[in-house]
């Protein structure tokens, strides 16, 4: 295993996993010679096939057939060969990264994408790394070979082969090829060790054998995958994420998959791996995102998010919209004029039409007409009963016609209709939320005060409101009846004038072509008017992520949670609802999270919903933070749980993190100082420092803008702790660790993949100080 080796061989330095020797064998170049023109052969067929999948891809938005079934069929075919163009396009460049070559002499190519030759046979000539056949490259070892002698990795640079490196599995086997690796992880930590460029690279050519475990984990369920910083969750998930895609095509396509991101920032930072893996029907999300139509600009204390995220809420606002099914008081009724005598809404008459409705058992909006329908016929009763009442005691004299009558006058009232929408006003979910947030009930009165703000207008949404406007969306439902008829009008409209236009055209066919032309078909002979009113109508070419985004009521085939430690209740009860087949990988770290946020185990998060009824696996070797930094970082969560275990490092740099303490004066520009000395040419630097010194930092530091979301593409970024999470660059300064918390500390001392400074004011953390002591002095400044 790639990485049990890696650590057996103890802390690799940057000098151990340079390429191949200085001069290759005769044997190594005719091998790179080889397999630069396996991989020309590839490229030819990959470049046919594009070609042909873009004609495919024009050819399916054709528009046919005239039912709804059709019309989707056609939408999947067209996302489909897509898909397929777009994964030929994303995998050009890093098409085929390793070959396996078997005891019984067969030997295969692995890639992005699998590919077959255009022959009869439809040979493999490139096999998918999701496919089990490319199984044994991620998993064979020495003792248990999978049927290997031989794995190869292979480097391109564009069309180019640049380095082979080969791992024998079969000790016996006396064939040497001149790029023999004897440890089989230089790739791994050249890939570890390269400089980073602000966007997260797939790991598709090193996958480790306890990463490949999970990402192919059969389990259908909620998979939760836990581990320290750096070792690979984000990595895995998506990877999974795409070894779904491939291995349930059919219905994860169709009703794409969710991946949900704590910022803006993490989600660009992660947004090119499932791209470069020829994967698109994804939708990446925050989950200030997860409410169409609204963008979440707005920002909570830690305290009202806090609040806002308790499952409590969703208590509070179902008991808040029962709350606007209003009766008049007890002898106060709501008398309303009409022209037949006035009319009489007590409290009898609103309380039995409102148990009515709500006996119903639907959402607000949908029983509101049940509501309207109880009061009409009681105020309808009530006419007739003054008017037809026959003076000598005799049955009511008014007909049925008479009382049709009657009550639709009433239903053509508008001051009726004003009534019923005082006692149970159809509501929005934004109305609502904004009024329940400006008078917030069934909360103790601390909660409510953190939670208290005025309705505006616009009001300005919380990624912790989008929780509550989902869930009030759930208790209102929406009376979509109108829409709905109006869109059958529409169709009508259009199938009425695809019969006017066929009218026409055979009015000019009998005027035109009578007799002589005969044999040509007329529109209407091939086409009927309902198929062409179809035509007319806009073919909807949208991916399903695309419309996923668009739809609130989206059930998605799958749900990747990245951080998942940090959700409230109230935003997994969102979640949950998006995936009623409850298909998640959810990732995380407790260690990691925000103190006053998240719910406090995963039992906690998934019992309500799943009983026990899902998996939980580990991660435990470090992949980002070389060892030396992963020591310090393991020492201030140390002081708080003595018996903390870090994950491993897998790596070491030989570079030991360096503090600096500096007057408070100074160290605006002695971050400056420090910081335009570390900017790599290549690579990528942050600041991580406290948000009240941002300002100050962002005037010294070239190209930073404080607040807002970081662009993680410059070669300097200044972050938040809370920013940093999930992200990674080859430096990182931390300033005044002193100011933030265990967990937030932890963070910002394990993003950096080659170097960490401290630059302070206030004097450093015990734990800190404790492994730092003697270092500082002799650190570079
Ligand atoms: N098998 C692998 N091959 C190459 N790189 C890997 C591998 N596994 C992980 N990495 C790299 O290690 C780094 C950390 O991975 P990732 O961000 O997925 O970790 P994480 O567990 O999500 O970390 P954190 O909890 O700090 O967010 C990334 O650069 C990732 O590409």
């Amino acid at each position: 295993m790639h990485t049990e080796k890696a650590l057996r061989r103890g802390l690799s330095t940057k000098n151990e996993i340079t390429g191949q020797g200085a001069v290759l064998s005769n044997r190594g170049s005719a091998e790179l010679q080889h397999e630069q023109e396996y991989l020309d052969r590839l490229y030819t067929r990959v470049d046919a096939l594009r070609g042909r999948t873009a004609s495919a891809v024009r050819e399916a938005q054709q528009p046919e057939g005239s039912t709804q079934q059709a019309r989707v069929e056609r939408d999947v075919r067209v996302a489909e060969r897509s898909g397929l163009l777009a994964a030929l396009n994303a995998v050009d460049g890093s098409l085929c990264f390793g070959r396996i070559d078997r005891t019984d002499g067969a030997s295969y190519h692995i890639g992005r994408i699998g590919i077959r030759e255009d022959d009869t046979e439809r040979t493999p000539v490139l096999i998918d790394w999701r496919a089990p056949v490319a199984r044994p490259f991620y998993l064979a070892t020495g003792h248990t070979t999978m049927g290997l002698r031989r794995r190869r990795h292979l480097t391109t640079r564009g069309r180019t082969v640049t380095e082979i490196h080969d791992e024998l599995l079969d000790l016996g086997d006396e064939e040497r090829t001149g790029h023999e690796d004897p440890t089989g992880d230089a790739v791994l930590l050249a890939s570890l060790d390269a400089a980073r460029t602000g966007r997260m690279n797939d790991i598709v050519r090193t996958i480790q054998a306890e990463q490949d475990r999970i990402i192919r984990a059969p389990h259908r369920g909620v998979l939760v995958v836990e581990g320290g910083p750096g070792t690979g969750k984000t990595a895995v998930a998506l990877h999974r994420a795409a070894f779904l895609l491939y291995e349930h095509r059919e219905s994860l396509a169709r009703r794409a998959v969710l991946i949900v991101g704590p910022n803006p920032a993490f989600l660009a930072y992660i947004g090119e791996v499932l791209p470069s893996l020829g994967e698109t029907g994804v939708l990446l999300s925050t989950l200030g995102e997860l409410y169409p139509g609204l963008t979440a600009q707005g920002t909570d204390t830690p305290r009202a998010a806090v609040v806002k995220g308790r499952e409590e809420m969703a208590e509070a606002l179902r008991r808040a919209v029962r709350d606007r099914q209003q009766v008049p008081e007890p002898g106060e009724p709501l008398v309303v004029p009409h022209d037949d005598g006035d009319l009489v809404i007590d409290w009898h008459l609103a309380d039995e039409a409102r148990e009515a409705a709500r006996a119903a058992g639907l959402q607000h909006n949908l029983a509101r007409p049940h509501f309207a329908f109880r009061v009409l016929d009681a105020l309808t009763a009530q006419l007739v009963e003054r008017i037809g009442t026959d003076p000598y005691g005799g049955p009511n004299l008014l007909g049925a016609d008479d009382v049709a009558q009657l009550g639709k006058a009433i239903a053509a009232n508008p001051d009726v209709h004003a009534a019923i929408a005082d006692l149970w006003p159809e509501l929005t979910p934004e109305e609502f939320v904004a009024d329940y947030l400006a008078d917030p009930v069934y909360l103790d009165e601390r909660d409510a005060e953190a939670i208290r703000r005025p309705a505006t207008e616009p009001a300005d949404w919380t990624a912790a409101d989008v929780p509550l406007l989902d869930e009030a969306a759930e208790l209102l439902g929406v009376d979509d009846s109108a829409q709905r008829a109006a869109a059958e009008a529409g169709r009508q409209e259009r199938i009425a004038y695809a019969e006017g236009v066929l009218e026409v055209a055979r009015g000019s066919e009998s005027y035109e072509f009578e007799d002589a032309e005969s044999e040509i078909l007329g529109a209407h002979d091939v086409i009927d008017a309902e198929r062409m009113a179809e035509r007319h109508e806009e073919a909807d070419h949208r991916t399903a992520a695309e419309r996923a985004a668009a739809d609130r009521t989206w059930a998605f085939g799958h749900i990747v949670v990245d951080e998942a430690q940090e959700l409230s209740p109230m935003a997994w009860r969102l979640l949950m609802r998006r995936c009623p087949t409850r298909s998640m990988t959810l990732v995380g770290d407790p260690v990691q999270t925000g103190e006053e946020a998240g719910v406090g185990s995963w039992d906690g998060i998934l019992r309500p919903y799943l009983g026990d009824r899902w998996e939980h696996t580990r991660l435990g070797v470090n992949y980002r933070t070389p060892a030396e930094i992963m020591e310090l970082a393991a020492a201030v969560v140390r002081a708080r749980h003595p018996g903390f275990a870090p994950p491993s490092s897998v790596r070491s740099t030989g570079t030991r993190p360096w503090a600096r303490q500096v007057p408070v004066g100074e160290l605006p520009a002695a971050v400056a100082a420090s910081a335009a000395a570390r900017i790599p040419e290549e690579g990528r630097l942050a600041v991580i420092a406290p948000r009240r010194l941002h300002e100050a930092l962002a005037a010294r530091l070239p190209g930073v803008v404080a607040g807002g979301e970081p662009d993680l593409t410059r070669h300097l970024v200044l972050l938040g702790p809370r920013q940093a999470k999930g992200l990674e660059f080859d430096r990182v300064l931390v300033v005044e660790p002193g100011e933030f918390g265990t967990s937030d500390l932890y963070v910002a001392l394990t993003r950096a993949t080659q170097s960490l400074g401290l630059l302070h004011a206030a004097p450093l953390p015990a734990p800190l100080a404790e492994v730092l002591a003697g270092e500082e002095a002799a650190g570079p400044a």
